[in-house]
């Protein structure tokens, strides 16, 4: 077995045992032992949340007091601690229905999206940094001050233009790859701590 292969096998056998939905849940407890983006208490919202293994996640570090929703085009099966509603992002009214969920602004927005990839690298990133600017839009509505983000990216052409557009947003941010995802992939996560808004 190749060492790709049994760090994947690693990953989702840990998720199958402690119940998790994904092996990508990994990579966000990963992250957020090094930048505490999610802290007890938070109120959570998820983009992009299906099959719902950041959502898992993200209950479990907000905790009893904490609060998370998560938006997918998919649907989700049910996550105990959390509110799934089945819309598309790019919808101007998923900020009302989020407002209305949290009833005030929530602490951290945390961004996992993936289009329906072709195949075709450039027309895949363009797509996927096109959501993310779409996230930034819901973000900039429903983010309280000093809240915190992290950004699936594609990485390309337009990786560094959309950090750049990021980083005014906060106090600070690090574009960074977890251990949880594959050395090949070209996937980095673009973690922002401490919204200026
Ligand atoms: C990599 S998956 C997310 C995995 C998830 N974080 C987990 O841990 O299980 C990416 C998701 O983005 C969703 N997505 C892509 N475009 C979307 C859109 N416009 N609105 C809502 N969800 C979208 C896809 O349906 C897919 O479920």
């Amino acid at each position: 077995m190749k060492l790709i292969d049994a760090r994947k096998d690693h990953f989702r056998r840990l998720a199958h045992e402690q119940g998790f939905r994904s092996r990508a849940a990994f990579k966000l407890q990963e992250l957020n032992k090094s930048y505490r983006i999610i802290g007890p208490g938070f109120y959570v919202l998820d983009l992009g949340c299906a099959p719902g293994g950041w959502t898992q996640m993200a209950v479990k570090l907000a905790g009893n007091q904490g609060k998370v929703m998560g938006v997918d085009l998919s649907y989700v099966e049910e996550i105990p601690g959390a509110h799934i509603i089945r819309e598309n992002i790019e919808d101007e009214h998923v900020v009302d229905e989020v407002m209305t969920y949290f009833g005030r602004k929530v602490n951290a927005v945390i961004c996992d999206l993936s289009p329906q990839v072709s195949g075709n690298w450039s027309v895949d990133h363009a797509k996927q940094i096109s959501l993310n600017y779409d996230c930034t839009k819901i973000m900039d509505k429903v983010l309280a001050n000093k809240g915190n983000a992290v950004f699936k990216v594609f990485d390309g052409e337009y990786s560094m233009e959309f950090r750049d557009y990021v980083k005014k947003k906060f106090a600070r941010i690090n574009l960074t790859k977890p251990s949880a995802s594959r050395k090949q992939s070209s996937e980095l996560y673009l973690v922002c701590l401490g919204f200026i808004g």
